[in-house]
C-alpha cells in the first residue's frame, strides 16, 4: 500500500493570501474522506499531491520519495486524480478513446490500454456507450467517464474530487463499489466530499480542512461525533447521526442501516 506523507505544507496562489497553511498529515491505508467548507483548500491540496501545483514550502513524500524530485509524468504513473469537473479532462471523440488517453500516456501498449479501459468502463457501467461521443452523455455519465479514465491507469494512489456531486442513488452506489474495490485491491484512496452521508457510509477515516489548516482527523465515527468542532468549520454531521441523537440512541451511529439495527434491537429487548 502506498503512503503519502505531507510535512509542513504551505501554498499560496498569490503570496499575500496563503491557501494551505502548514499541513502535516500521513495518508495511510485507510480510505480517507477530506471534508471542509467551500474554499478551505481541499482541491488545492490534492493538486499539490498530484504535482500540478508546487508547494511554497514543505514536502510531500510518496513512499518516501519527495515528489518535488519527480516529473509530472512520473507522478502520473503513481497518482490518479479524478477532477471535480469532468470537462477538465475530456478531449476525445469517443468514450473508449477518451478513457485510453491516460493509460497510453503512462506507457501501456495499445492492446493493454484498450483492455484496461474496457474493464474500467464495465466498472462504472458505461461499457455499452464506448463508441459514443462523451459530449453526448449527460454530466453524471461524463463524470463516470472521467472516473474510468483514471481507473484504467491502475495507479497505486487514486484521488477523487467530489465524485458523488450530480450523481443519483445508482451513480453513488457505483462510486461506492469502485472505492471499495480499489481499497480491496490494496490501493490508497482519498476523496474530497461535501456529502457527509456518503463520507460516513463509505470511508474509514475523515480529515477536516478549515481555512487551509487541518482542524481534525481520525476514524469517521470519532470525527463525526465532534459536533461543535464540525460546526466551527461550517460542516454538518451525517443525517443518521443527527436522527440517532434526537431518538436518544447512543454510539454515534453513522448510517441509516446502523440506526435501523439499533431500533430493531431496542424493540426486541
Ligand atoms: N487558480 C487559482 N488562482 C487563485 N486563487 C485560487 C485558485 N484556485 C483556488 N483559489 C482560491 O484558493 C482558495 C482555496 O480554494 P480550493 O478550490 O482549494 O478550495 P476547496 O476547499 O476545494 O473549495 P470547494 O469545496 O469550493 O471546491 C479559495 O479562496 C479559492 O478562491
Amino acid at each position: 500500500m502506498s503512503e503519502l506523507r505531507i510535512e509542513k505544507l504551505h501554498f499560496a496562489y498569490d503570496k499575500a493570501t496563503p491557501v494551505i497553511k502548514g499541513i502535516d498529515l500521513v495518508l495511510d491505508d485507510r480510505t480517507t474522506a477530506i471534508i471542509g467548507q467551500n474554499g478551505s483548500g481541499k482541491t488545492t491540496f490534492v493538486k499539490l499531491l498530484k504535482g500540478l501545483l508546487r508547494p511554497y514550502s514543505g514536502r510531500i513524500l510518496l513512499d518516501g520519495a519527495d515528489i518535488a524530485t519527480m516529473t509530472v509524468a512520473q507522478i502520473a504513473k503513481k497518482i490518479g486524480l479524478v477532477f471535480q469537473n469532468p470537462d477538465d479532462q475530456i478531449f476525445k471523440q469517443t468514450v473508449l478513446d477518451e478513457v485510453m488517453v491516460g493509460p497510453l500516456n503512462i506507457g501501456q501498449s495499445l492492446d493493454q490500454a484498450r483492455s484496461s479501459s474496457r474493464a474500467a468502463l464495465e466498472q462504472v457501467q458505461l461499457a455499452d456507450v464506448e463508441q459514443v461521443n462523451p459530449y453526448d452523455l449527460n454530466l453524471a455519465q461524463r463524470k463516470m467517464v472521467a472516473v474510468a479514465s483514471i481507473l484504467a491507469m491502475d495507479t497505486p494512489v487514486v484521488i477523487f474530487d467530489e465524485p458523488t456531486m450530480g450523481q443519483d442513488v445508482a451513480g453513488k452506489a457505483i462510486i461506492k463499489k469502485v472505492i471499495e474495490d480499489l481499497h480491496e485491491e490494496g490501493k490508497a484512496v482519498f476523496c474530497i466530499l461535501h456529502d457527509m452521508d456518503f463520507a460516513a457510509a463509505v470511508f474509514e477515516r475523515v480529515v477536516v480542512f478549515s481555512q487551509g489548516q487541518l482542524l481534525l482527523e481520525g476514524d469517521a465515527r470519532e470525527v463525526f461525533s465532534k459536533k461543535e468542532l464540525l460546526q466551527q468549520a461550517y460542516l454538518d454531521q451525517p443525517q443518521a447521526m443527527k436522527i440517532a441523537q434526537v431518538l436518544g440512541i447512543p454510539g454515534n451511529l453513522l448510517t441509516v442501516e446502523e440506526v435501523e439495527a439499533a431500533l430493531k434491537e431496542g424493540v426486541n429487548q
